[in-house]
């Protein structure tokens, strides 16, 4: 069985090997087929490339000879071009010279004609100088005469303005030097009143006693009665002398008064002063350098030394600012000392007159204590216009008057007088009279003056209000302007006349300059409007002072240049004291307020006008 299938095996095998030499030998036959079909194509391929190198060196050749060709028609074409280029260049140099010749000509012709041209129009334009110089010599001459003309009538003129000006410095030398005078004579008259009020006591006494000695006597002797008649007649002769007197000196105050107000009008009606505090005891050794140079004469002058300066050298320089105004107070100044030199402002009052006074300078600069301390400005005004009320009315003169405290705070008018509670609450406004000029606020409370002692209680109200809404905003008298308004209404049952002043006191604002960095809420409006409300009034006084008539005055801008519009300008005297703090700490501060000052100072703000009428 095995071997069978063994056999079986070795059969199929051998029939597998002759298929398989078959299919080689198939494979064989193929493969030397192909391998003469690729020697017989490497042949072709052969023959090409000995064909393609025949081709190619036979090309060469011919490029060979084409070039040889082309070179040498090159250079025969260089060669007759370069014999055209000599004959061109000869023929065009010859064309040139014969060019250059005729124009040469031509150049020499033109030449003469111009310059035959140019010798007649230079003839005829010099013959026009010469004209046109002897009109201009005629006109010089003209102008030279009129020049001179009028050279003279200026000189004339100036010697006129001269002359007026003269006559006006000596009026105004004769008025004060008659103030003096009727100042003397008043004092003298005074003097002679109480003598002959004391003669008259005395003639008095005698005739009492003179009456009783009579009724002792009950004589109708002719002497007795001779010697009575006597003493009758001399005591009405006194009687009569004092009343003399007292009409003179009556007569005397009036012309006193209006040559007083003659003397401010022709001064121009803005007035700086200037005050400077004093050092407090811990501060001595914190003082700026500050010279009053004519203190004890006319007192208008204050020097400050600035602050030290490093040039780019290192050299350290300080400035000499020298400022000079109305008046300087330094620090040795009383309360007193200062009204002494308002109190004749302060008079103008009652004769009819806007008066503005007002205390500009930084926090803590003396303000407050020059206004309001119980011998402060108000106070001390109020006792003034009390006391001459009174003297007038021996005049005729009947006053009445009245006193209003307000606070303009920002932007907000506020009663100082009326109830605390309604402090920042209760709604005020500003009217005006433009017939009367006069000015009214709604529901602000006025405290009848009739008698100085008011003035007291007033102010402590006032300050009582301001301390209790310190306590909410923070130092309010610092941060907030205050006005102290008398109203003096007059009337003279003699001669008829009325008059209507008013008397404002102005507390302002610390001035320093607020910076709005960093700050923020109440305290940034506070600020805001502080330095809002002062550069309004500097507006309003640079457009007062800029002298035209009818200019637009910004008084609208603020409350308290609104409020005070009709006693700022034309119509009002204004004076200003700038506050001034001792302290080198402030010294920045200091030249600022005194160049705010000096430039009010250089403000001519018109006449001032009485508000006085005749009854009809
Ligand atoms: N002439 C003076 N003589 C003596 N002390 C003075 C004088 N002036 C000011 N002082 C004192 O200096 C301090 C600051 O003055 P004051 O309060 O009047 O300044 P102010 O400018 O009104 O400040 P604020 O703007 O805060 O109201 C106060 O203590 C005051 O008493």
């Amino acid at each position: 069985m095995t071997t069978t299938r063994g056999l079986k095996l070795t059969r199929d095998f051998l029939i597998t090997v002759t298929e398989l030499e078959a299919v080689r030998s198939q494979l064989s036959s193929k493969n030397d087929a192909i391998r003469s079909e690729l020697e017989s194509t490497r042949l072709k391929l052969t023959q090409t490339e000995i064909a393609l190198e025949s081709l190619k060196n036979s090309h060469t050749y011919e490029i060979r000879d084409l070039q040889r060709e082309r070179e040498h028609d090159l250079k025969e074409l260089k060669f007759e071009h370069e014999k055209e280029m000599t004959n061109l260049r000869h023929e065009s140099q010859r064309k040139a010279e014969e060019l250059q010749r005729s124009l040469d000509h031509q150049t020499k012709d033109v030449r003469a004609e111009y310059e035959e041209k140019f010798a007649s129009l230079k003839r005829e334009m010099e013959a026009q100088l010469d004209q046109e110089r002897q009109r201009r010599v005629k006109e010089v001459s003209e102008l030279q005469t009129q020049a001179e003309l009028h050279v003279q009538n200026a000189g004339v003129d100036m010697e006129k303005k001269d002359r007026e000006l003269f006559d006006l410095r000596r009026e105004t030398e004769q008025l004060k030097a008659d103030i003096e005078r009727k100042t003397a004579l008043e004092k003298n008259l005074r003097d002679k009143l109480s003598e002959s009020t004391a003669n008259n006591m005395t003639l008095e006494s005698a005739n009492s006693a003179m009456r009783a000695k009579i009724n002792f006597l009950e004589s109708d002797s002719q002497a007795q009665s001779t010697a009575f008649a006597e003493l009758h007649k001399r005591m009405q002769e006194a009687v009569d002398a004092a009343e003399e007197t007292k009409a003179k000196l009556r007569a005397e105050e009036t012309l006193r008064r209006k040559l007083h107000n003659q003397v401010q009008e022709l001064k121009g009606n803005i007035r700086v002063f200037c005050r400077v505090r004093p050092a407090a005891e811990i501060e001595a050794n914190e003082t700026a350098e500050i010279a009053y140079p004519d203190a004890g004469k006319d007192s208008k002058e204050v020097v400050i030394q600035g602050p030290e300066q490093k040039s780019a050298m290192g050299n350290v320089t300080r400035a000499t600012n020298p400022f000079s105004f109305d008046r300087v107070f330094d620090p040795k100044a009383q309360n007193a000392d200062v009204f002494e030199e308002i109190s004749q402002l302060v008079q103008s009052a009652l004769d009819g007159y806007n008066v503005c006074i007002f205390c500009y300078g930084q926090t803590g600069s003396g303000k407050t204590f020059t206004m309001s301390s119980p011998d402060g400005m108000i106070p001390l005004a109020v006792q003034q216009i009390y006391n001459t009320a009174q003297e007038l009315e021996e005049k005729g003169w009947r006053y009445k008057m009245e006193g209003q405290f307000v606070e303009v705070y920002n932007e907000v008018l506020n009663d100082l007088l009326g109830k605390t509670e309604e402090l920042d609450k209760k709604k005020h406004e500003i009217r005006h009279d433009p017939q009367k000029k006069s000015t009214e606020i709604t529901g602000v409370t006025s405290v009848p003056l009739d008698s100085p002692d008011k003035v007291q209680e007033m102010l402590s109200n006032a300050s009582r209000n301001r301390s209790v809404a310190a306590t909410m905003a923070n130092s309010r008298s610092s941060r907030s302007h205050s006005v102290f308004i008398l109203k003096l209404k007059g009337q003279n049952s003699i001669t008829g006349e009325r008059s209507e002043g008013t008397l404002n006191l102005v507390d302002l604002a610390g001035s320093e300059r607020l910076s709005h960095s960093g700050v923020t809420g109440d305290r940034l409006k506070e600020t805001q409007n502080i330095n809002r409300s002062l550069s309004c009034l500097g507006d309003v006084i640079a457009a007062l002072g800029s002298g035209k008539d009818g200019a637009h005055v910004p008084y609208r801008n603020s409350k308290l240049t609104y409020l005070l519009q009709y006693s700022l300008g034309g119509n009002s005297k204004t004076l200003m004291f700038v506050m001034i703090s001792p302290l080198q700490a402030h010294l920045q501060e200091t030249l600022t307020s005194l160049k705010f000052a000096t430039k009010v100072h250089n403000t001519h703000i018109g006449t001032a006008k009485r508000q006085a009428k005749i009854k009809e």
